[in-house]
């Protein structure tokens, strides 16, 4: 879909910003570039709609080579999104949003529909937000706009710029959470550029990992992580990169174990008998459809009188997490709920609990499956506990 072939970039002024750069994003791939300052990230996105033209070396989009199209046209198959967001400040959020869809002719009604439908896609209601200013948004909803605007003509590729780059960091996860839910279903071709491995891991695909100028690993985040291909790159993504594999692990349904259940409606002398006989301190209750409903202490039940049911005596989970979710959110909710393990959810069906054994099986299976550079579902569960 995008294909640089040995691009290089030379200032007018001598620098040379990136040299020899040669790989491919597929199409509905998010590939991030990640790097310090100055490694020419930037450059490399700007390449791609021709704000910056190469020096040497060609890209194809689509197998086009782009310095044979018109950049205008070239541009309105690419969204862009930029850190300043750069909306229009004496425009209405909607009509900013509107902007590329009015810029490429589409009549205003049919334009303003499509920009309503993009910013409920983002999470903001167009009622709301629709007829206000940039001026009066948080720079998280700012940052959806941007995003919602880039989106808006339908491209079929992104560029994204340190997009999530200038909110706080409880801000920025929730974009980033958003915006990865969001391309499960629009699946854009999408290059993102950011100077923080962490975003790197937990977005990307793939990553390319930036020296000066040049692309030194280019690969799964896990495969980065678990084996970097240079010293410089195992300095990059740092010390801690075990840790960092929590967040680009998701919790399959075989990583969980299935604990004692009891029913709302159960007597809660029948339920704490069957503790008992399980050796079980605690239960998670279900209602009659399997849902969630939350969990109960075997202390509790016994000492319930009779005529009780487990309904009345259970007590709310808070630590849960949905499945496919990276361990690294639910060990967050385990340290956040100071809780042993965590319920994880399908909608709101139970599945059963992660425990701190099974996340660290679950990270050593993970590990393992980079080692050979398979898929993680394809390791057989034995294989770790030979390892
Ligand atoms: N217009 C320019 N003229 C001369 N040198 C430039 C120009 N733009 C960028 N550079 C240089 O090219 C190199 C790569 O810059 P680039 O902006 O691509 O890096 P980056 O990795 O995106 O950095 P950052 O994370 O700081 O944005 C840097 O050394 C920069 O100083």
């Amino acid at each position: 879909m995008i294909r640089f072939e040995q691009v290089g970039k030379v200032y007018p002024d001598g620098t040379s910003a990136v040299d020899g750069l040669t790989f491919e994003v597929e199409k509905g791939e998010l590939v991030t570039l990640v790097g310090p300052s100055g490694c020419g990230k930037t450059t490399t996105m700007m390449m791609v709609n021709r704000l910056i033209e190469p020096t040497s070396g060609r890209i194809l989009v689509d197998g086009e080579d782009i310095s044979t199209v018109d950049p205008v046209r070239l541009r309105r198959r690419i969204g862009y999104v930029i850190q300043q967001v750069g909306l229009f400040p004496h425009r209405t959020v909607l009509d900013n949003t509107a902007t590329v869809p009015a810029l490429v002719g589409w009549k205003r009604d049919r334009a303003r529909r499509r920009a309503a439908e993009l910013l409920d896609l983002v999470g903001l209601d167009p009622k709301t937000y629709g007829p206000r200013y940039p001026s009066q948004l948080s720079g998280g909803e700012r940052q959806r706009v941007g995003v919602a605007r880039a989106l808006a003509a339908d491209p079929p590729v992104l560029l994204m710029d340190e997009p999530f780059g200038a909110v706080d960091p409880v801000v920025r996860e929730r974009l980033q959470n958003e915006f990865l839910k969001l391309q499960s279903t629009v699946r854009k071709t999408v290059l993102l550029v950011t100077h923080d491995i962490e975003e790197a891991v937990r977005m990307g695909d793939r990553i390319a990992v930036y020296g000066k100028g040049r692309i030194e690993q280019y690969d799964r985040p896990g495969a980065v992580l678990g084996t970097p291909a240079t010293p410089y790159v195992a300095q990059f993504v740092g010390a801690d990169r075990g840790l960092k594999r929590l967040s680009v692990t998701a919790i399959e349904p075989e990583d969980l174990e299935e604990p004692p259940t009891a029913h709302v409606g159960e007597p809660a002398r029948a339920a704490a008998e069957r503790l008992t006989g399980l050796g079980a301190r605690w239960a998670v209750v279900l209602n009659e459809e399997g849902d969630l409903h939350g969990w109960v202490a075997a202390d509790a039940l016994h000492g319930a009188g009779d005529g009780g049911t487990v309904g009345g005596l259970a007590r709310r989970m808070d630590a849960w997490v949905p499945v496919g979710a990276p361990l690294k959110q639910a060990f967050s909710e385990m340290l956040q709920h100071d809780a042993g393990w965590v319920a994880v959810l399908d909608g709101a069906r139970f599945l059963g609990v992660l425990t701190p054994a099974k996340l660290h099986e679950a990270l050593r299976r993970s590990v393992d499956a980079d080692a050979r550079g398979v898929g993680r579902g394809e390791v057989s569960f034995d294989s770790v506990a030979d390892a």
